[in-house]
């Protein structure tokens, strides 16, 4: 069971970067449901799309897959002989995934990795990549590179599906938009402590592409199709498409 996200709610005295370490992993799933409009209806997006695309025989990989949400929530709606890898750099996030995926691991092959994106090889057999919410994370040096592998050692027909936090082109539209994903966040509970506290741990360690260079990053990797599912105001899904 989650616990409340509280990690920002008292005034931190000495700052740090913000980590997916034990204390986040176990509020994780409450803190990504409130901060993260249409949580759940990105989820299922992401599922259906990649139950479309996800070939029998062949490995499904969710990079930087947190608490195993996407999943698990995938696991009914693919083929048994697909396999299931999920990979985080986080053992605290991998521990409650390993919980949350217990109950499947009768039903098909599941396996959880600890390893960092930035250096991890090939994904062989990958009909599908999932990178929710995670390629934000990753040094922006690292990112062409990641998208490239991921490209080349996909299937024909496999898709990349990542989710992001984008930033705008235009500065009075980003702050615009910023602005709102904050009242969103007011009406999810979270204080101005919170938010603000939140933000600055962030700074430095979520990076976000503009919508245009996102999509560059993955036409360049190689990919024919390139197309957004979702937007909400600075969120975006995108599916790109091996042919
Ligand atoms: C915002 S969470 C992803 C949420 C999750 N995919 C979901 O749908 O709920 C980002 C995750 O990426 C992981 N991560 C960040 N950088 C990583 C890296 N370089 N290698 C592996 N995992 C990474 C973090 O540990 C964290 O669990
Ligand atoms: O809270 C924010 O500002 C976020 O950007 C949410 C976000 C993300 O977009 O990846 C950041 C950290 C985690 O709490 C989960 C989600």
């Amino acid at each position: 069971m989650t616990r409340t996200d509280q990690i920002f709610a008292d005034p931190i005295t000495r700052p740090h970067d913000f980590a997916f370490d034990g204390k986040v992993a176990g509020v994780f799933d409450d803190m990504v449901g409130r901060s993260v409009p249409y949580y759940d209806e990105i989820q299922r997006m992401t599922c259906e799309l990649a139950a479309d695309f996800a070939q029998p025989g062949s490995a499904v990989y969710d990079l930087g897959c947190s608490t195993g949400t996407t999943l698990l929530q995938l696991h009914p709606r693919l083929d048994p002989s697909i396999r299931l890898v999920g990979i985080d750099n986080s053992q605290a996030m991998l521990d409650q995934a390993a919980e949350k995926l217990a109950p499947i691991r009768a039903q098909r092959e599941v396996d959880l990795r600890l390893a960092d994106i930035e250096s991890t090889g090939p994904l062989p057999q990958a009909s599908v990549v999932l990178m929710v919410l995670t390629l934000q994370f990753v040094r922006p040096l690292h990112r062409d590179r990641i998208a490239r592998r991921i490209f080349d050692g996909m299937q024909k027909n496999g898709v990349l599906i990542i989710v992001e936090k984008l930033l705008s082109a235009d500065s009075t539209l980003n702050r615009l938009f910023i602005d709102h994903y904050y009242d969103y966040k007011r009406r999810q509970g979270y204080s101005e402590l919170e938010i603000s506290q939140k933000r600055e741990a962030l700074e430095n360690v979520l990076i976000p592409y503009r919508m245009e260079e996102n999509v560059a990053l993955l036409k360049d990797a190689g990919f024919a199709h390139v197309e957004d599912f979702f937007r909400w105001y600075n969120f975006s899904g995108i599916v790109a498409v091996k042919k």
